[in-house]
């Protein structure tokens, strides 16, 4: 499987000719190397409303013919928006052919921010992803606090390869993040939704070193950076 970090909590994952991207933005991330343009993928999963998650999900989506996955409510805003959807929410598994997701908890808030209007609309839940896909499978906990039930998901679950935020004061800090890989038992780590604003800068670095003193294997990707599993 082809991973591609598009910076944020934007990845991108690519596997016998099918593709699907997590959160996409990078219009708006000043460290991002690609463009929307650049991809190319099925389906667009949501984990949340916020702005940088959903950025470029209608010109994705739209010049792809990719179908939106999020939670009932954000499936339904971005179906005003034009865009084939298929709307989920916590605990649910669907089928999208090529790979078996499920959507997950997160502990965080999903306003949809209408700045223009300056109002925010209630985007349901936020969540993140299991996905089963030929053999592996793929944990992106979208935005979110350690929750004791990682541990419930990680014994459900032989996760191959996490993908966590590290940044802290919007999310979990390194440490958490750390403590969420072991109850997660996650063979792997690849961590998310740093640096992109000065509030959530940290050392990344040293945090995937700290998983690998655990036994745990980590690996940080710079934006626009490919990894195969
Ligand atoms: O310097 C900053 C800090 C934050 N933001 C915005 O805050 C929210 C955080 O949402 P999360 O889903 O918790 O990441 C988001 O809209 C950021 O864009 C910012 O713009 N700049």
């Amino acid at each position: 499987m082809e991973i591609w970090y598009h910076g944020h909590s934007c990845v991108q994952l690519t596997r016998g000719g099918h593709s699907l991207i997590i959160d996409p933005f990078i219009s708006g991330n000043r460290l991002a190397t690609t463009k929307p343009e650049d991809v190319k993928a099925e389906y667009v999963l949501l984990t949340h409303g916020h702005p940088d998650h959903i950025l470029d999900t209608v010109p994705i989506a739209k010049s792809n013919n990719a179908t939106v996955i999020a939670t009932f409510e954000l499936a339904t805003y971005m179906s005003w928006q034009g865009l084939n959807t298929f709307a989920m929410n916590i605990g649910g598994r669907a089928s999208i052919g090529f790979a078996e997701i499920e959507m997950i908890q997160a502990f965080h808030s999903s306003g949809i921010v209408l700045e223009e209007e300056k109002k925010i609309i209630y985007g349901g839940m936020p969540g993140g992803y299991v996905i089963k896909w030929d053999g592996l499978t793929i944990l992106h906990s979208g935005d979110t606090a350690l929750f004791s039930d990682m541990k419930l998901i990680g014994q459900r679950h032989k996760i191959d390869l996490a993908f966590l935020p590290i940044g802290d004061v919007f999310t979990m800090g390194p440490d958490d993040a750390a403590l969420a890989a072991e109850w997660l038992g996650a063979k792997a780590v690849v961590p998310l939704h740093f640096n992109t604003f000065p509030p959530i800068v940290q050392d990344a670095d040293r945090f995937a070193a700290g998983l690998r003193d655990k036994g745990i294997q980590s690996q940080v990707l710079q934006p626009g950076e490919k990894l195969t599993l």
